[in-house]
C-alpha cells in the first residue's frame, strides 16, 4: 500500500549562515507497508520518525528519494481516495479546538467531506465505537480526560472511513494503565475496519504488541526491519540494546 524509496530529507541548520550548512535527517530510508499491515516505526528522540511521518502525510516533501500509495503520488492517491488517510497525533490537546465540542470535533472531518445526512447518528456510533458515552457529546475538551480526549481523537480520525492511519506517538502521553486500554481500542479497530497502522512509538513493549513488523530508525537511517515474532533473533545492536532493556524492565 505505501512504498517508500530512498528518501532523503535535510533542514537548514539553525544559525547557519545563508543556510549553506544542512543537517541530514533521513537518509535513504526505503520501506513498504502492505495493506492490513500494522509496522511499528521505533527510534530514539531526534532519529527522524516525526520528519519520516510528516513526509507520509504529505506536509513536508522529500529531498530526494518517492512515497507512494498504490503506486500513486501521495496527492494524486488522496484526491482519488479522499478521507482514506488519517492521522492522530501524539499531543491530543493540542490537535483539538478547545471551543468546539465533541460532537463538532468528531463531525468536522465528515462536513469537509460533506456528508452531512445523519452525521449526528454517526458521531454517536463513532463515540461508542471508541468506548465513550453519547452523553459526553456536549463536552468541551478540558472536560475530559488524556485518556477520553485521545478516544475522541481516535473517534475524529477513523470518521472518515480512512484504510491507513499513521500514528503518531498516539500514546506516548498517556499514563501506562491507559495506554494499555487504548492499545487494544487500536488493535480492535483495526481488525474490525481492515485498517492499515504506521505506529511511530518509543515503547519496543508497544510495537510489538500492536505490530506485525518493526522498523529501527537510527541516526535517520532504518537499521533493520524485521517481523515481531522474530524479534528476539535480530542481530543488529540497536535493537539488541532496546530488548535488552526491555527484559531488564520485565525481570
Ligand atoms: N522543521 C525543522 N527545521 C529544522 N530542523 C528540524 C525540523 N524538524 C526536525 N528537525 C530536526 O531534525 C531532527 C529529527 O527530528 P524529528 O522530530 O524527526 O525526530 P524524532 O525521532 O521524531 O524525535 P522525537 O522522538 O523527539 O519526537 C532533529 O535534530 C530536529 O531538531
Amino acid at each position: 500500500m505505501l512504498n517508500v524509496q530512498n528518501v532523503y530529507k535535510s533542514y537548514r541548520k539553525q544559525g547557519s549562515l545563508l543556510g549553506k550548512s544542512q543537517l541530514q535527517v533521513l537518509s535513504g530510508v526505503s520501506f513498504e507497508i502492505q495493506a492490513g499491515e500494522c509496522v511499528g516505526l521505533i527510534g530514539e528522540s531526534g532519529s527522524g520518525k516525526s520528519t519520516l511521518s510528516r513526509l507520509i502525510m504529505d506536509l513536508e516533501k522529500p529531498d530526494e528519494g518517492s512515497i507512494t500509495y498504490e503506486g500513486k503520488t501521495i496527492k494524486a492517491w488522496k484526491k482519488k481516495n479522499p478521507g482514506q488517510l488519517s492521522v492522530v497525533f501524539q499531543d491530543y490537546t493540542t490537535s483539538v479546538n478547545p471551543r468546539f465540542t465533541l460532537e463538532k470535533i468528531i463531525a468536522e472531518p465528515m462536513l469537509v467531506q460533506n456528508r452531512d445526512k445523519n452525521i449526528q447518528t454517526e458521531v454517536t456510533q463513532l463515540l461508542e465505537r471508541v468506548g465513550l458515552s453519547s452523553q459526553l457529546l456536549n463536552r468541551y475538551p478540558h472536560e475530559l480526560s488524556g485518556g477520553q480526549l485521545q478516544r475522541v481523537c481516535i473517534a475524529r480520525a477513523i470518521s472518515t472511513k480512512p484504510r491507513f492511519i499513521v500514528l503518531d506517538e498516539a500514546l506516548s502521553s498517556l499514563d501506562v494503565s491507559v495506554q494499555a486500554q487504548i492499545l487494544d481500542l487500536l488493535k480492535e479497530l483495526k481488525n474490525d475496519l481492515n485498517l492499515t497502522y504506521l505506529f511511530v512509538a518509543h515503547d519496543l513493549q508497544a510495537v510489538a504488541y500492536l505490530c506485525d513488523k518493526v522498523l529501527f530508525l537510527y541516526q535517520g537511517r532504518i537499521e533493520e526491519q524485521i517481523q515481531v515474532a522474530d524479534l528476539a533473533y535480530t542481530q543488529n545492536s540497536y535493537a539488541k540494546q532496546l530488548l535488552s532493556s526491555v527484559i531488564a524492565f520485565e525481570a
